[in-house]
């Protein structure tokens, strides 16, 4: 996590403290974006994922608190009627929903979450926090290519599959609502660029809370 420890001595490198940011990684279903947010999260240690809650049963290989929180409609309910969420979607059926746990105040601190949210969820987070928010939008090459990668995953029925194509041009009809898009076709090459989108946000003037106290050191 970023903190304040500039230091004096002219051959080690101040460590500014800055605000983190909420980093929002969307496209449509298939496109690529959990395995680039998990090739993110084991890359950069300082990005922490944001786990959302959701109505929709866990895959294979998903653990509940990891992936997702997995609960029953009642307790999504009861979330919802406590106002217990940032921001919540109905998509494919089910119900997700950012839980707000402590975001406000680790941003403060300098934490950066990841949030794999869709259209709906980002336009909630841009009206509520829009200068902490960076967004960023994956494009599969082709939907052929996107139908051969949802059946690869081999995890949904050919029914799941066919609405999740349905969707996939409604999905992709937001794109004009991000900053940045970034076509998956080369998978490392793909993270490669989100990563590089990371790293120059974190040094946006703005978010960099250590640069007034240090310039002034400078110019002292
Ligand atoms: N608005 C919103 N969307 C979410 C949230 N969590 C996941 N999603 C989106 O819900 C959609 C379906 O997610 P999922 O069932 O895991 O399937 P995926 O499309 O293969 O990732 C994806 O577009 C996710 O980005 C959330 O907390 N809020
Ligand atoms: N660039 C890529 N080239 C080939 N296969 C990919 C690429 N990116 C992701 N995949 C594969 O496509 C499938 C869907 O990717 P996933 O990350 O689950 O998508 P999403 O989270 O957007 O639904 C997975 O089996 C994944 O391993």
């Amino acid at each position: 996590m970023a903190d304040s420890t500039a230091s004096t001595s002219d051959t080690v490198r101040p460590n500014l403290a800055r605000r983190g940011l909420m980093f929002i990684l969307s496209s449509p279903s298939g496109a690529g974006k959990t395995t680039i947010s998990r090739m993110l999260l084991d890359a950069d240690e300082e990005i922490r994922l944001s786990v959302s809650v959701t109505t929709r049963p866990p895959r294979p290989g998903e653990i509940d608190g990891t992936h997702y929180y997995f609960v029953d409609d009642a307790e999504f309910d009861r979330m919802v009627e406590e106002d217990d969420f940032y921001e919540w979607a109905h998509v494919f059926g089910h119900r997700y929903g950012t839980p707000k746990g402590r975001i406000r105040s680790a941003l403060k601190e300098g934490q950066d979450f990841l949030f794999d949210i869709d259209w709906q969820g980002t336009q909630q987070l841009y009206q509520k926090d829009r200068q902490d928010v960076v967004s960023v939008f994956i494009l599969p090459p082709s939907l052929a290519e996107l139908r051969r990668r949802l059946e690869s995953r081999a995890q949904d029925s050919a029914d799941v599959i066919d609405a999740r194509m349905d969707r996939a041009r409604g999905e992709i009809s937001h794109w004009a609502e991000y900053e940045y898009v970034v076509v998956n076709d080369d998978v490392d090459a793909c993270f490669e660029k989100v990563r590089a989108i990371l790293e120059a946000e974190r040094m946006e003037r703005t978010r960099q809370t250590g640069l007034i106290p240090f310039v002034r050191e400078l110019m002292a």
